[in-house]
C-alpha cells in the first residue's frame, strides 16, 4: 500500500471514519433531544371527544341523521408549549356492523417455485406474542439468535458513505483503494453475490443528517464493471443465468446456486496448425501479409486481459477471428497470444474427445415415473380459470370453467424448504390452524404460507363413511418436469364450472 502524507491509507481511512462517527454521534444526541422534548411536554394530536361529548344532531331527514361533533385542535410551538386552540366540526358516520371476513393468510403472488432452503437462523419476531396458548419457548429453540438483539446499526451506513466521500474528495483517495483497506464496516462496491453500499444507497433513501457534506445530486460510482474489463463484465452476465442445463430462466428462483465462470480451456490445436488453416488475409495488414512483429504493440492492461479472457473461453480460434472480438489487428493478437502461451507447440495439449472414449455419445433421458402429457401440462402452465371465495372451511378454490378427467387445474407453487424450516414453520401453522405445506420429495417440502398462487386455497375432502370411496374431484401429483419435482393438481373426474376443487390431503395431515 502506498504511503500518503506519511500515513498509510488504512490509517487515513480509520481516522476519517472516526471523525465522521464522532460528528454523527454528536448530532444524533442533539437531534434526539430535539425530537423528544415536545413529546415530554404535551401531546401533538388533536383531542377527540368521546360520543358522549356529541354536541349536535344535524339534519332533519327521517332516513339519514348526521351526527356532528365538535373537536378541539391544539397547535404547539417548536418548544412544545401550546400555541393556539381552535374548534372544528366533524361529521360522524355510523357504519353498518360489518361481517368479519373468514381468517385467512395473505401471501406474495408467485408463478414459479422459489427456493428458500432454510429460514434465517435469527428469529425475526415472536409469533403470537400475546397468546399464552402458544409455546414461545419451544418455538424460540428453533433459532440460534434473536434478530433484534444483533449489533447491526443502520447509522453506520450513512457514516461509512460520508467517510468514503470525504476520503475521496478531500484526501483524493480512489474509492477502490478505500474499499480494499476493509476498514469501513461495509463494502462500497458490489461483489457478484452481494450489493455494496454504493448500490444500496441508490436503492433506498438513507438518513439525512446535518453533518453530511455529500451534495444531494452527487452520484457514487456505479458498481458496474468498467466497459474495458471484459472478464468482470462476463462474470456479471454469467451470474444472471441459471447453472441448471434444463433451466432457461435468467435470475431463476429455483436453482439458486451461483453460476461460476467456466474454468479456462486449454488449446487442443497446435498454433502452427491453426495458422495453416488461414487461407487468405482477413484484411490489409493481416499476419499472413506482414508476418510476425517483434516490437510489442501498444496494448493497455485491459486489452491484454480481454484477449486472455477470450482465449480462456475459446483457445482454438484463429487470430483473425480473435482479432474481431478484441477489435485489434490480427498480427497484434498473434503477438500477445504467443506471449500468453509462450511455446504453443510444446504445450501439454488436452484432447477432451479422447478422454471420454468408451462413454456414450449422448445422455439418455428416461422419465420412468410420469407420463409426458402430465409433465408438459405443468411445463406449459395451462391452468384452468379459478376463483377463490368463501367455502365450508375458510376460503376455497372454485372452477370458472369446466374441467375434464386428467386436466391440469393448477400448479401448486410455493417456497422450497428443508426439513428444519418445515418444523419451525409447522409450529406456527399448527397453532393458527391453517397449513399450506406439501411434501415434495425426501429433501424438500413446498410451503405456500408466504408465497403462492390460488392453489394454496384448495380444501380437503376425505372418503365417504357410507361408501368408503374418496369424495375428492382432484389429486395433487408430484411430477418430474425437466429434472425438477413440481406438484400439479389434476382432475380425477369431469367437473362443471362452479365446482369447488377438492383434494384428499391424506390421513397424516390432520393428525400432525
Ligand atoms: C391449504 S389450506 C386450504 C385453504 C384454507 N381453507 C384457507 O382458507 O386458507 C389448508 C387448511 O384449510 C383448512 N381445511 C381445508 N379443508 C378442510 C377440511 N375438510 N376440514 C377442516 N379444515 C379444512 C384447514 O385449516 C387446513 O389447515
Amino acid at each position: 500500500m502506498e504511503p500518503i502524507d506519511g500515513i498509510m491509507i488504512d490509517k487515513r481511512v480509520e481516522s476519517v471514519f472516526a471523525e465522521v462517527l464522532a460528528e454523527f454521534r454528536d448530532w444524533k444526541v442533539k437531534y434526539s433531544k430535539h425530537l423528544l422534548r415536545p413529546l415530554s411536554i404535551g401531546k401533538r394530536v388533536p383531542s377527540i371527544p368521546t360520543s358522549s361529548d356529541s354536541s349536535n344532531i344535524d339534519g332533519d331527514s327521517d332516513t339519514e341523521q348526521r351526527l356532528v361533533q365538535q373537536v378541539t385542535v391544539t397547535s404547539y410551538s417548536e418548544d412544545g408549549t401550546p400555541a393556539s386552540t381552535s374548534t372544528i366540526s366533524l361529521q360522524v358516520i355510523r357504519a353498518e356492523v360489518l361481517e368479519p371476513h373468514e381468517p385467512y393468510e395473505s401471501c406474495a403472488p408467485i408463478s414459479r417455485n422459489v427456493f428458500k432452503g432454510d429460514d434465517d437462523d435469527r428469529m425475526a419476531f415472536i409469533p403470537f406474542a400475546d397468546d399464552a396458548t402458544f409455546d414461545h419457548v419451544d418455538h424460540t429453540l428453533c433459532y440460534s439468535s434473536l434478530a433484534w438483539q444483533e449489533d447491526y446499526d443502520p447509522d453506520l451506513e450513512v457514516i461509512s458513505l460520508e467517510a468514503a466521500y470525504r476520503l475521496h474528495t478531500v484526501h483524493h483517495l480512489p474509492y477502490e483503494d478505500i474499499d480494499s483497506t476493509g476498514v469501513l464496516p461495509f463494502k462500497l462496491f458490489s461483489s457478484p453475490r452481494k450489493p455494496g453500499l454504493f448500490t444500496l444507497s441508490r436503492r433506498r433513501d438513507l438518513l439525512i443528517w446535518k453533518g453530511t457534506t455529500i451534495p444531494h445530486s452527487y452520484e457514487f460510482p456505479s458498481s458496474f464493471p468498467s466497459p474495458n474489463n471484459l472478464r468482470r463484465r462476463l462474470e456479471r452476465i454469467n451470474a444472471l443465468f441459471c447453472p441448471s442445463l434444463n433451466c432457461i430462466e435468467p435470475l431463476c428462483t429455483v436453482h439458486v446456486e451461483f453460476n461460476p465462470m467456466p474454468p479456462p480451456r486449454k488449446p487442443t490445436i497446435r498454433l502452427s496448425e491453426l495458422l495453416n488453416r488461414v487461407e487468405r488475409p482477413c484484411e490489409a495488414g493481416c499476419f499472413l501479409q506482414i508476418g510476425a512483429v517483434d516490437l510489442p504493440p501498444q496494448w493497455s492492461e485491459d486489452d491484454i486481459s480481454s484477449l486472455k479472457t477470450i482465449l480462456d473461453i475459446e483457445p482454438d480460434m484463429v487470430p483473425c477471428d480473435h482479432a474481431e472480438l478484441c477489435l485489434k489487428p490480427c498480427h497484434e493478437v498473434l503477438y500477445y497470444r504467443k506471449l500468453l502461451y509462450p511455446d504453443p507447440d510444446e504445450l501439454q495439449i488436452e484432447y477432451p474427445n479422447e478422454e471420454i472414449k468408451g462413454k456414450p455419445s449422448s445422455l439418455e433421458f428416461r422419465d420412468l415415473e410420469t407420463s409426458f402429457c402430465a409433465n408438459s401440462q405443468i411445463q406449459q402452465g395451462h391452468f384452468k380459470e379459478l376463483e377463490v371465495k368463501k367455502s365450508k372451511w375458510g376460503l376455497g378454490v372454485f372452477l370458472l370453467e369446466p374441467a375434464k378427467l386428467g386436466d391440469l387445474i393448477v400448479e401448486y407453487v410455493g417456497e422450497l424448504i428443508y426439513e428444519e424450516t418445515f418444523d419451525s414453520r409447522g409450529e406456527v401453522a399448527g397453532h393458527r390452524g391453517r397449513s399450506y405445506v406439501f411434501g415434495l420429495n425426501e429433501a424438500l417440502s413446498l410451503d405456500s404460507s408466504y408465497m403462492g398462487n390460488p392453489s394454496r386455497f384448495v380444501d380437503h375432502v376425505g372418503t365417504s363413511s357410507a361408501s368408503g370411496e374418496t369424495q375428492c374431484n382432484c389429486r395433487a401429483l408430484v411430477r418430474l418436469v425437466n429434472g425438477e419435482h413440481r406438484i400439479g393438481i389434476f382432475a380425477v373426474k369431469n367437473m362443471e364450472a362452479g365446482t369447488e376443487v377438492l383434494i384428499d390431503y391424506g390421513s397424516a395431515f390432520f393428525t400432525r
